[in-house]
């Protein structure tokens, strides 16, 4: 028998490490590398996935448990995502089978099933008998039955069940099942033609109802979905099945796609020619992909410059050559109009991957990636690891996106995956922004590391395309002071300025964008006597106030309660609720321009499925005059008609705890003045801020990323930020704030004794050899408590390479079990992207 080395899916630090077992006979043949096995383990049944065969264990062979099950015919990893699994779990410090998990869709992250039958020799008594016939009937019927469905249809049999189990009289297995399966319909197979005549015939003549049935099945002669078949013939399902019950006809379980563009039909798109300067831009790019040479770009486009364009032509030379293509796109751009793009330029042979997909129509589209039916993905974040055998590009749209980096274990970065997965495909990768994000720029421009896995990075490419198509202009910004405004005694939530522009796009009937940065904008409750404001008592976070639901609630934890009617703490009766903030803005939009029709588009409007489509349609049709909403109605959108775009509270994030907030909001910024003027008429934006002249707002009025990035760049390098200096952190939670404190001191102090070894000094300063180490900490974090446990965080803040994320994983590894006894959660996140 052979060995398997298996990554087994207990996701915790201590069992972090591969297990052998034994390849029964009857499986060699199906384990292969990267099959999902299931495997013994601490007397469950657990789901595996094989990392290697090796030629022998080192473990003795009598003591290796065999494999219990392959569960599926083709491995859903190939080689190459297993190798990335293993990559990934080394470069983000997290449990292998974290990893891997992560490159599973959901549905298939197996789950254990138990199963029960008689035991061989189980002499039932008649007690028995009498006190659960249905139950031993139906294990003599059945066989087998699963427990899980048992007791949820019959909970009074669990007591009888268990006993049996002590006493012996049933069996338990356990079995490793998928969540979802593929979905099959049951479809009326018709006999032939000639079968049908007679049968109808034979039919008595009050059944009136089969008859029609069989006369539908002879004038359309082939299989037909039951459910669709009752519905043509005018029927019910009951008199499909009385017809399979008398055998006239046959029922068949046929597999079926489900396609969440069913039934949506995309206009065909050819490629536009390009301009001289998409050419010059198409150029290296179109190079690399001919040769199947392994570049990295940085596509420098300014918004509506044609960066789209590019990618499709790109993409069609990487299909021409038999390869495949991964788009990723954020997840909030991720509009019907950016899938459009796709679907009309190469049809089927698109599959969509975003989380507003159930996790059956999500499983499908991974399928068809899988079985080579789909050679190009679009998704969101998770779409990297796309399962494709002959990558020839992968794209990254708006590069600077957080959602890149996934906040929850495994901690991984997009872009990172993408250029080591170019790095084993020989596949190009463009990378394409209007606003870079520093890291990557810096890089190309070569004043700055570059990007991509530690020990392994690469410089970008960079492909500058600074005009806009048809030499359109670029929309003229002007940066209202709101100080000033209030100074003029103008109390309104809308300048002046801003009120004339929208007036008159009213007069014009075009329409306007309306941003609210509202990270950090009013949405809570205050008392006006005392200053009172309510927070969660879980967690420290101020309570949203929801005006339709009149309640106040947690974004965190989810706690909720009713409106105060007056204050908690004085008593006072002027207690005020602030609404969410685009509520706010929608009712004075409502009061100050009667008539006006907007659509709100937030957290709150666009929960149920399919609502983003509708408000985009709906305001693409021009059925409304303004778009409100928060960072959702920053990017991508490309509408002729939408000559305003207005912000409010432009500041409102800059003084978060947080390096990146300038870069932050001069991305968003100029992401959202993109919006206006894309097609023929020209277009303005008005920025409201308290702070005009902070970089971040005023490089925005000139256009000017240039001018930003370098000053932005050259503080970063001062301070040690990335992508100078590297960060680490580690958060440590627990109910009780010593405990917490003690462990991160002796975190903090085994990382400084390494730092020193290694020769960082003392004060963080670089060293000689360029080496700089500073370990931060403990400190409470920014969010000091969360569902009642209490959060500390270390921050290491190291550059020139020193391997703190080695270090952290031994130190990790001896505190693990005092962490493990006392109940303290460790999280790490290696290149953190949010700083809260
Ligand atoms: N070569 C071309 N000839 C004519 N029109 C073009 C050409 N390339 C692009 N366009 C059009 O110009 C507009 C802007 O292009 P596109 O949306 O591709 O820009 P983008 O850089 O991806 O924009 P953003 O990053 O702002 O979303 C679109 O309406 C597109 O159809
Ligand atoms: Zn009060
Ligand atoms: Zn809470």
């Amino acid at each position: 028998m052979s060995v398997a080395r298996v990554s087994v899916d207990v996701p915790t630090r201590d069992a972090d490490r591969p297990f052998d077992y034994l390849v029964p006979a009857h499986l060699e043949g199906w384990v292969e590398v990267g099959s999902r096995v299931a495997v013994p383990f601490g007397g469950r049944t657990l789901q595996g996935i094989v990392l290697e065969l090796p030629e022998d264990s080192e473990v003795d062979r009598r003591r290796l448990k065999p494999i219990a099950d392959v569960l599926d015919a083709v491995p859903p990893l190939s080689p190459e995502l297993v190798e990335l699994g293993i990559w990934m779990s080394e470069r983000w410090l997290c449990p292998l089978t974290v990893a891997l998990q992560a490159m599973l869709p959901a549905a298939l992250k197996g789950r254990t099933e138990k199963y029960i039958s008689a035991a061989p020799n189980a002499e039932w008594t008649p007690l028995d008998r009498f006190e659960q016939p249905e139950l031993l009937e139906a294990l003599e019927r059945q066989g087998t039955l699963k427990l899980s469905q048992l007791l949820q249809q019959h909970p009074e049999r669990v007591a009888a069940v268990k006993r049996w189990l002590k006493e012996g009289k049933l069996e338990e297995r356990q079995q490793v099942e998928d969540r979802l399966s593929v979905k099959t319909v049951l479809t009326v197979v018709p006999p032939s033609e000639a079968e049908l005549r007679r049968a109808l015939l034979e039919l008595p003549g009050r059944a009136a109802k089969q008859r029609d049935v069989l006369a539908y099945l002879l004038a359309n002669h082939e299989p037909i979905a039951q459910q669709a078949l009752a519905e043509a013939a005018g029927t019910t399902t009951a008199v499909i099945r009385s017809l399979t019950d008398k055998g006239l006809i046959e029922l068949e379980s046929v597999t079926v796609q489900r396609d969440p563009y069913a039934g949506r039909s995309f206009e065909p798109s050819a490629p536009l020619p390009l301009t001289p300067a998409q050419q010059q831009a198409f150029a290296p790019i179109a190079d690399a992909v001919d040769r199947e040479a392994h570049r990295v770009f940085l596509l420098h486009g300014v918004t509506g410059s044609g960066k789209t364009e590019l990618y499709l032509q790109s993409i069609e030379k990487a299909l021409r050559q038999g390869r495949e293509a991964i788009v990723l796109v954020p997840e909030i751009a991720l509009t019907p109009q950016m899938v459009e793009r796709f679907k009309s330029r190469f049809g089927a042979r698109v599959a969509v991957l975003h989380s507003r997909l159930s996790s059956g129509e999500r499983y499908d589209e991974w399928r068809k990636i899988r079985e080579g039916r789909a050679t190009v993905a679009v998704g969101a974040r998770s779409a990297i690891f796309a399962p494709f055998s002959r990558l020839g590009l992968i794209i990254i749209d708006e590069e600077h996106e957080t959602t890149y980096k996934q906040e929850e274990s495994p901690k991984y970065h997009a872009r990172d995956v993408a250029v080591r997965r170019g790095q084993r495909h020989g596949a190009a990768v463009v990378l394409g922004s209007a606003t870079p994000s520093l890291e990557t720029y810096g890089a190309a421009i070569e004043i700055a590391p570059g990007i991509g896995g530690r020990g392994e990075e690469v410089v970008p490419v960079y492909v500058p395309l600074p005009q806009r198509v048809a030499d359109r202009p670029l929309p003229r910004v002007s940066i209202i002071d709101m100080r000033e405004e209030l100074r003029l005694g103008n109390r309104a939530m809308f300048s002046r300025a801003l009120a004339d522009a929208l007036r008159e796009r009213l007069a014009r009937g075009e329409q306007t964008v309306l941003l609210l940065n509202r990270r950090g904008y009013a949405t809570f409750v205050m008392c006006r006597s005392c200053g009172y404001t309510a927070s969660c008592p879980h967690c420290d976070i101020a309570l949203t106030y929801h005006r339709g639901s009149r309640n106040l609630r947690c974004h965190y934890c989810g706690y909720s309660e009713r409106e105060p009617e007056a204050c908690p703490s004085c008593a006072s009766p002027h207690i005020r609720f602030f609404g969410t903030g685009t509520q706010k803005v929608e009712e004075a939009l409502a009061s100050t321009f009667p008539g006006i029709r907007v659509i709100r588009m937030d957290v709150d409007t666009t929960t149920e499925k399919g609502s983003h489509e509708r408000w985009l349609t709906e305001f693409r049709e021009r059925r409304a005059d303004v778009l409100l909403g928060t960072q959702m109605v920053a990017k991508g959108l490309d509408f002729p008609y939408v000559t305003l775009v207005g912000v409010l509270a432009a500041d409102a994030a800059l003084r978060l705890p947080d390096f990146r907030a300038a870069e932050r909001t001069f991305q968003l910024l100029t992401q959202v003045a993109g919006r206006a003027g894309r097609h023929e008429l020209p277009g303005e934006v008005i920025v409201q801020t308290y702070e005009p002249e902070h970089a971040s707002i005023a490089s925005v009025e000139r256009h000017d990323y240039r001018g930003f990035s370098h000053q932005e760049l050259r503080h970063r390098r001062a301070l040690g930020y990335p992508p100078y200096g590297r960060l680490l952190t580690l958060t440590l939670t627990h109910e009780q704030v010593p405990l917490l404190l003690s462990m991160g001191q002796t975190f903090a102090a085994r990382m400084r004794e390494r730092a020193a070894a290694a020769g960082a000094k003392a004060d963080g300063r670089p060293g000689p050899d360029g080496i700089a180490v500073e370990v931060l900490g403990p400190v409470p974090s920014p969010i000091a408590r969360l569902k009642d446990r209490y959060r500390f965080q270390c921050m290491i803040k190291y550059q020139g390479n020193p391997d703190v994320p080695g270090w952290t994983a031994e130190v990790l590894k001896e505190l693990q079990e005092g962490a493990k006894r006392h109940g303290v959660q460790l999280g790490v996140d290696v290149d953190p992207q949010m700083m809260l």
